[in-house]
């Protein structure tokens, strides 16, 4: 499976206030750039922090980027994951509207009342991993279920876990010309962070988007 991790943070490497609210560091280029990156991706995975605090929909904005899935014989939109080892998702999150198929992953400890809710409002519920979601596990499943082209969105948490795990392959991120500061602001990658051995990136192009900056990378 191939891995590719997009988000936009500030200057100051946030990637939201101390709030958790969504903060709009993207400029309309980024945006649609966006929609590239998920309308040529199997699936888009986000982390339940992510859904908790912005309810994100996932799906594509630019008809034309359905269109081109529809006639690669594609559904319309890629399907939708969150990582979410509590099975804390609301039911009536954007999420799991029917516009798209949606994957929730939870551990073997998540309450098996909240699983069965979370299938009884549409979602695709896979276990892996004890107490947390296993990232190694849940791809080979998501794999088994035919996604090889893998987008994550975020947010930090979920970031952190994935560089820890050596399971990115590429990363594109938008930096955008803003100060969020706060040392309680998610960044980029949070979780226990790094003390030795810090992931190395091979940067591979810098480009000028809206009034920021798009870095590529190879992980
Ligand atoms: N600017 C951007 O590009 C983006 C910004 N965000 C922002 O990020 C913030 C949310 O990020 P976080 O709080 O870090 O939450 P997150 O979205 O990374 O989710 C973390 C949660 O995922 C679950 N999880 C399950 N298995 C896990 C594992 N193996 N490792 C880590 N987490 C696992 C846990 O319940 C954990 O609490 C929000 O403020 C949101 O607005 C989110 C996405 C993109
Ligand atoms: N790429 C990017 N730039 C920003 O400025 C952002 N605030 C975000 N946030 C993430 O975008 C997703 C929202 O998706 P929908 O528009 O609801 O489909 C979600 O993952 C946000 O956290 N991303």
């Amino acid at each position: 499976m191939h891995v590719h991790v997009n988000a936009a943070t500030s200057a100051d490497g946030k990637l939201s206030s101390r709030r958790r609210e969504q903060v709009k560091i993207s400029g309309s280029d980024d945006f649609a750039r966006v929609d590239e990156v998920r309308a040529a991706s199997d699936a888009v995975l986000v982390g339940v922090g992510t859904v908790l605090a912005d309810d994100p929909h996932l799906t594509l904005d630019d008809s034309s980027l359905i269109d081109a899935r529809e006639s690669r014989g594609e559904s319309p939109h890629p399907a939708r994951v969150v990582a979410d080892s509590r099975a804390r998702t609301p039911t009536d999150a954007r999420i799991l509207d029917d516009e798209a198929t949606t994957y929730v992953l939870v551990s073997e400890d998540a309450p098996e009342t909240r699983c069965e809710s979370l299938e009884a409002a549409g979602a695709a519920v896979v276990v892996a991993g004890e107490e947390r979601v296993s990232f190694p596990a849940a791809f080979d499943a998501l794999e088994s279920h035919g996604v090889e082209r893998l987008m994550v969105e975020g947010g930090g948490e979920v970031i952190f876990s994935l560089f820890a795990a050596e399971l990115v392959d590429e990363l594109t991120l938008y930096v955008g010309s803003m100060i969020i500061g706060g040392r309680d602001a998610p960044t980029l990658a949070d979780g226990e962070g790094f003390v030795e051995e810090f992931p190395r990136l091979s940067l591979q192009s810098v480009e000028r988007v809206d009034d920021g900056v798009l870095l590529t990378y190879t992980c």
